[in-house]
């Protein structure tokens, strides 16, 4: 598709999924205001989405039990997708796969995290990893979260068990033989992730790491959602020109792999 142009630039047209929700609604503002984006249509619900058709690219912010089906919906129709929506783990990631090999020519870029600071803790965490015995995430959301753990810590766990495993890290100590349920918190690839919900918070996490005499923890606050907008608008701007039809995690935009 042929981009239109303003003051001699390509204008990308973008359509919002999730457009009245906390995130979804900035995404609204950051398009509207940026000189190089276009706002096709915010849409709220399945049987709207039909107005996005004409966008080059949709971002999703919904939830995770409808984000697959708007993934297939907008590959079918030959849009670019970035998506923010959490509830991706490697069978789902899999799952985009497989869908797009039908669909030459369309990227999907799915992100547990558009701010650059949480992209760097998690980087940081996983090139920590393999120093330190033990390592545990501990996320700490607004109570209006739908789901736990954090897309963010899911996938801080599974940096860091990769990580781990190349090193080859024995398994972390833990002696607990009695426990409460749910005390050790969950388990992701090995790695115990803790969830809390707490009024005033909006996002946050801790990656604690410890050897015998010296702990790192490596700590991450979103203050506000507009922290997120540049992450967004970095993937609307590159998504279509991605080596890769599915990219997971904001990284290789940044640099950063
Ligand atoms: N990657 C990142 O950096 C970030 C990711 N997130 C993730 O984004 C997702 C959304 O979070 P948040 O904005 O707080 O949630 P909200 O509940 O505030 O917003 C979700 C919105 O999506 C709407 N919706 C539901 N189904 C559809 C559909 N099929 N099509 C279009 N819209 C639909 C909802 O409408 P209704 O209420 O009527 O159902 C709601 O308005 C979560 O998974 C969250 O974890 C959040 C922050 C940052
Ligand atoms: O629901 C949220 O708020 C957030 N969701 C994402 C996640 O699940 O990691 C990103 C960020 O933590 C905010």
């Amino acid at each position: 598709m042929r981009p239109h142009v303003r003051y001699g630039n390509p204008v990308i047209k973008v359509g919002v999924f999730g457009a009245q929700g906390r995130m979804g609604s900035e995404v609204v503002k950051a398009v509207e205001a940026a000189e190089d984006t276009e706002l096709v249509a915010g849409v709220g619900a399945a049987d709207e989405r039909d107005r996005v058709l004409g966008a080059d690219v949709v971002v999703d912010f919904t939830h995770p039990d409808v984000v697959m089906d708007n993934l297939r919906w907008l590959i079918s129709h030959g849009i670019h997708a970035v998506v923010g929506t959490s509830g991706f783990d490697e069978a789902r990631v899999a799952q985009v796969r497989e869908l797009l090999a039908e669909a030459p020519g369309v990227n999907v870029l799915i992100a547990p995290n558009f701010g650059v600071a949480a992209v760097l803790m998690m980087s940081f965490a996983e090139k920590a990893a393999p120093y330190f015995d033990s390592v545990e995430i501990i996320e700490l959301h607004h109570p209006n979260k739908a789901d736990a753990p954090s897309g963010t810590a899911y996938r801080t766990a599974e940096l860091v068990a990769a990580a781990r495993e190349r090193a080859g890290s024995a398994p972390m100590p833990d002696a607990t033989t009695s426990e409460l349920d749910g005390a050790r918190g969950a388990e992701v690839g090995g790695v115990r992730v803790h969830a809390l919900r707490i009024t005033g918070m909006i996002a946050h996490q801790e990656v604690v790491l410890g050897t015998h005499g010296e702990t790192l923890t490596i700590r991450h606050d979103s203050m506000n959602r507009e922290s997120f907008m540049p992450g967004v608008l970095l993937g609307v701007r590159r998504v279509a020109d991605l080596p890769q039809q599915v990219t997971v995690g904001l990284e290789p935009l940044l640099g950063l792999s």
